[in-house]
């Protein structure tokens, strides 16, 4: 940034076609716009990945210095992609192990690996890897699942502030663990790693990554761990993130171990882990009333496509869900979600809500612009960040993929211009993202 010499102030303005949702639009493009980003977070003294992280959007260019960048016909702007459920320590094995259903797929693939994460060369292998690949395909922002060891899951967060992005991470907490014995911790373990894992994390001071409390789900949890963390998480105001509701077997499995409780949904509620920054996977079978005790609560759901489809564990109607007004993200759920690639989970969550048309004609089809909105904004506000990412409202962060769909050796043919609401379309359908996205054709105005 060569602005360093001239001036202590100064703007980036793009011009070109944005494509973003607002709260009234699924799909909102911006023509032939500008758009400013205040540059003066440089001037500071901070590491150069939160500096990039810090850079706004603004209303109106009064800096010194402007600096300009021109998008060509086939390119756009759009939000970074937000991924609301990933699980980080289970990337090494994406793409396999997807021959059984979730209770058994846990106990033979999952519970195995995760346990490897003590090592920690092991996990910053990992680790790094997963960072990179989300970022290479378009998540700036990733939720993630960790494993139970504090170190471990510290390294992940060092590892997502090193590449700049934003991220909540989780310990994952689990004191019942029948089937693999070793995987678990003990009530007392699982509470005191819980709180050094936040300390030290929130003492980092990293200006994107933030802890989340992570009981893994409930049939790996005891009620008084659940209390517990449900206790944590309201003292230190974090978000809370789990699963809920994805196969029928769970289901059924947690109303023997939580008899008292009237649905899975009342185990989180009776344990105060369903609040306004929790987010919670799958919800395949939830009923209307536990549909209606999210709405009330302000808790979220995150939608992973691939891997109900992939443990055959159910579809989730999302139609239902927003009739609801409960909040939505879409999670790839790598490695019950075989790819890590926000693109995939969005062309999923399109085949499942047509597999509820094929069932039911009558079921609307989610159209590509409202799955657009729940892979960006709809994705923030499930992670409640929508005051800092989601789209380009004015004073937030500028957290956004520059895509170029008519790209050299690109994956895209264009045979004419396009409108850009076309360009979004096949980019979606069929682009793939390849770059970290760096300011770059600077020119002084
Ligand atoms: O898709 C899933 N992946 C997991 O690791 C998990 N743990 C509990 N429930 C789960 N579901
Ligand atoms: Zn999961």
């Amino acid at each position: 940034i060569c602005a360093k010499e001239t001036t202590e102030s100064a703007t980036f303005v793009y011009r070109g076609t944005f494509v973003h949702s607002t709260q009234q639009t699924a799909l909102q493009i911006l023509k032939d716009a500008l758009l400013g980003v205040d540059l003066s977070i440089f001037f500071q003294s901070l590491p150069l990945s939160s500096q990039f992280s810090q850079l706004k959007v603004i209303s109106f260019i009064c800096h010194k210095a402007v600096f300009f960048g021109l998008l060509h016909s086939s390119e756009f702007f759009m939000p970074g992609l937000v991924d609301t459920h990933i699980h980080a320590s289970q990337y090494s094995y994406a793409g396999t192990a997807l021959d059984m259903p979730l209770l058994q797929w846990l106990n033979a693939y999952t519970f195995p690996v995760e346990s490897c994460f003590k090592d920690l060369e092991f996990a910053r292998k990992v680790y790094t890897q997963i960072v990179r690949r989300t970022l290479r395909n378009g998540t700036t922002t990733a939720c993630y699942f960790a494993t139970i060891h504090t170190e471990a899951s510290l390294l992940l967060g060092q590892i997502a502030n090193d590449f700049g992005q934003r991220a909540l991470v989780g310990k994952v907490c689990m004191d019942r663990n029948d089937c693999v014995k070793h995987y678990k911790e003990t009530l007392q373990d699982s509470q005191d790693e819980t709180c050094r894992f936040i300390k030290e994390l929130l003492e980092k001071k990293y200006p994107l990554v933030k802890p989340v409390v992570t009981p893994r789900f409930a049939p790996s949890c005891t009620g008084a761990l659940l209390e517990q963390l449900g206790e944590i998480a309201k003292n230190n105001n974090l978000h809370i993130q789990s699963h809920i509701s994805e196969t029928h077997e769970e289901v059924k499995l947690v109303k023997e171990l939580f008899p008292e409780s009237e649905s899975y949904t009342d185990v989180y509620r009776k344990h105060n882990l369903l609040t306004d920054k929790t987010v919670m996977a799958h919800g395949c079978h939830l009923s209307d009333e536990e549909l209606a005790l999210f709405r009330e609560t302000g808790a979220s759901l995150s939608h992973c496509p691939n891997s109900n489809f992939s443990l055959c564990s159910g579809v989730l109607n999302v139609r239902n869900v927003l009739k609801h007004k409960v909040k939505l993200g879409l999670g790839t759920d790598v490695a019950g979600g075989y790819s890590a690639s926000m693109l995939d989970a969005v062309r999923r969550a399109l085949d499942a809500s047509k597999v509820l048309t094929i069932q039911d004609p009558k079921y609307k089809t989610l159209s590509f612009e409202e799955v657009f909105r729940i892979a960006t904004l709809g994705g923030s506000q499930a992670l409640s960040l929508d005051d800092q990412t989601g789209n380009f409202e004015v004073g937030k962060d500028f957290d956004a993929l520059r895509i170029n769909v008519a790209a050299e050796g690109g994956p895209i043919d264009l045979i004419q211009d396009e409108e850009p609401k076309i360009l979004l379309e096949k980019f979606l359908n069929l682009g793939e993202c390849h770059f970290l996205f760096a300011p770059e054709n600077l020119s002084l105005m």
